[in-house]
C-alpha cells in the first residue's frame, strides 16, 4: 500500500489547470487571477497632499518659529478633485487632503500648526522641504505589475484590480464536481426511513458544502443502489464533470461495484486503490476523459473517511485545476494535550484535533472517540493530527504534525498583542 504523502503526488502530478473566463470584477471574490494586474497610471497621477492646511514655498516659511512667523498672503484652494491655483513669492493656498499641490508651492504645512487673519496665513513653524506631499507615483507607476496571475482574488485584490480600472477580469474556470452517492441503504433528505438498515446521507451533502467552500462547483447527480444497472446509469451522468466523486462501495465487499464500473463505463483509468492512512484507507483515484484531464476519486462511505480524503486529496487537487499557485494544506507543529495511543500501527493515522494558541504555542486537543464512522467528531475539529506508521504512543505534551483544514476558528483569544 502507498503513503498518504505518495498519494497526494500521484494525484497532484496528474491533475491538470483548468483554462480561464472573463468575469465581472464584483463577481471575482474567492476566484484565482488568470491575468496580471497592470498600473494602468501612475498613483498617486500626481503630487498630492497627505493633510488639510496650507501648501505654500518652503523658502518662504524658512526659519519661522512660535515668536517669528512667516506671514502669507491666502490665494486659493486647492481641493480634493479640483483645480489648485498658481503660488508665488509670500503666498499659500489652502490645501485639503488629496489636493494636488499648486504649481510653485513645494511644501504642505497642517492646519495645526497655523493661524488665518483677514486673508493671511500665520506659519509657526518651519517643516523640511516636501513636508506632507504624497509623491506622484509613490504607490505604484504606470506598467507596474500588482498583482501577479495565480493569487486568490480576495477584498484587497477588488480593491487594487477596482484602482486599475478593470471591470471585468480574467479568473480560471472552476471545476464542475459531481457528487455520486451509492449504497443500497443511503437515503437522501426527506426519503421515509423503514428500517433500521437505513441511512440518512451525510457524505453528500458535507461533500458538496466542502467542495463550495473550496470554490468549486459541486453537482449532485444521484443516489446509486448497489445494482449495475442503476450504478452504470448514474455513472453516465458524470461525462460533463472535471471531477467525478463517488462516495462508499470502494472497499473489498461484494458490492463494492464501483472501482469496477468507473473503468467500463468512463473509461477511467485507476492509478492506485488503498493508501496506508486510517481513515480513507480504500480510497480509490484514477484520470479520464479525451486527454486524462478529468479525475475520478472513489472516496470510502465512513462519513470521517469521506471528509478527510476531500480535505487531504480532492482539495488539493481542485485548488490545482482552478489555478492555485499554492494548493497544499497548511501544516503546523502543536503540543498533543493528554496523549494518544493505539494498538495497530500499521497505517498512517490522522486524528480529529481542535487547536488552540496558549502560551506561545499550538496545542492540539484530540477528539475522544477517533471512529471513521464519528462524524461528530468532525464539528469541533480544524485539524488531522499525524501519527505515523510504528508510532503506537505519543504522550502528552510531545509534538504532533496537524494539517489544518480550516483555520477559521483558531481559539487565540491568550495572544497578547
Ligand atoms: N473486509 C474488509 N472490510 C472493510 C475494509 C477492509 O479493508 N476489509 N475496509 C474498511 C474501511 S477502512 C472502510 S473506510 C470502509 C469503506 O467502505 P466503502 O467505501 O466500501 O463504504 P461502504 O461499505 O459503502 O460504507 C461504509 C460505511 O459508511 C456508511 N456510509 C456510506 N455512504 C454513506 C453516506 N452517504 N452517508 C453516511 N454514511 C454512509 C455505510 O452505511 C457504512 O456504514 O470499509 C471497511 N470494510
Ligand atoms: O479507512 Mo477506514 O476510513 O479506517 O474506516
Amino acid at each position: 500500500m502507498i503513503k498518504y504523502k505518495e498519494a497526494l503526488d500521484i494525484v497532484i502530478k496528474n491533475t491538470k489547470q483548468l483554462g480561464f473566463e472573463k468575469v465581472f470584477l464584483k463577481d471575482a471574490l474567492g476566484r484565482i487571477l488568470a491575468e496580471d494586474i497592470v498600473a494602468d497610471r501612475d498613483n498617486p497621477p500626481a503630487d498630492n497632499s497627505g493633510m488639510d492646511g496650507f501648501a505654500v514655498r518652503y523658502e518662504d516659511i524658512k526659519g519661522a518659529t512660535e515668536e517669528n512667523p512667516a506671514v502669507l498672503e491666502i490665494v486659493g484652494e486647492a481641493k480634493a478633485g479640483g483645480n489648485p491655483p498658481v503660488i508665488k513669492k509670500g503666498q499659500a493656498s489652502y490645501i485639503f487632503t488629496g489636493g494636488l499641490i499648486p504649481e510653485g508651492a513645494d511644501t504642505v504645512i497642517q492646519k495645526e500648526l497655523t493661524k488665518v487673519e483677514d486673508n493671511k496665513v500665520f506659519i509657526f513653524q518651519e517643516l523640511p522641504k516636501g513636508a506632507n506631499i504624497r509623491p506622484q507615483g509613490g504607490d505604484f507607476k504606470k506598467g507596474d505589475i500588482l498583482i501577479k496571475k495565480r493569487k486568490k482574488i480576495r477584498s484587497a485584490e477588488i480593491g487594487v484590480i477596482s484602482s486599475v480600472n478593470k471591470p471585468t477580469v480574467y479568473v480560471y474556470q472552476k471545476p464542475r464536481v459531481a457528487i455520486l452517492t451509492t449504497g443500497d441503504e443511503i437515503l437522501d433528505l426527506a426519503e421515509p426511513i423503514t428500517s433500521d438498515a437505513q441511512i440518512r446521507t451525510s457524505n453528500t451533502y458535507a461533500l458538496y458544502a466542502q467542495i463550495l467552500e473550496t470554490g468549486a462547483e459541486p453537482i449532485i447527480i444521484g443516489f446509486a443502489k448497489d445494482d449495475p444497472e442503476d450504478l452504470k446509469r448514474k455513472l453516465s451522468y458524470a461525462k460533463s464533470c472535471d471531477i467525478l466523486l463517488t462516495t462508499g462501495g470502494v472497499s473489498v465487499g461484494e458490492y463494492d461495484l464501483v472501482k469496477d464500473f468507473v473503468c467500463t463505463e468512463l473509461g477511467v483509468n485507476i492509478l492506485f486503490w488503498k493508501v496506508a492512512q486510517k481513515p480513507g484507507k480504500p480510497v480509490a483515484f484514477g484520470i479520464w476523459g479525451q486527454e486524462k484531464e478529468k479525475l475520478f476519486f472513489g472516496i470510502p462511505g465512513n462519513p470521517v473517511a469521506c471528509m478527510f480524503v476531500y480535505e487531504t486529496l480532492v482539495k488539493p487537487a481542485i485548488k490545482k485545476m482552478m489555478g492555485y499557485e499554492n494548493y497544499y494544506n497548511p501544516v503546523i507543529t502543536a503540543k498533543l494535550k493528554g496523549g494518544y495511543k493505539r494498538k495497530k500501527a500499521d497505517r498512517q493515522e490522522f486524528i480529529r484535533v481542535a487547536i488552540e494558541y496558549k502560551n506561545n504555542e499550538f496545542i492540539a486537543k484530540p477528539f475522544g472517540k477517533q471512529g471513521s464512522n464519528i462524524l461528530t467528531g468532525m464539528v469541533n475539529a480544524n485539524g488531522f493530527g499525524v501519527v505515523n506508521i510504528g508510532v503506537n504512543e505519543i504522550k502528552e505534551g510531545e509534538e504532533i504534525k496537524v494539517i489544518l483544514f480550516d483555520t477559521s476558528f483558531l481559539d487565540t483569544k491568550d495572544i497578547e498583542i
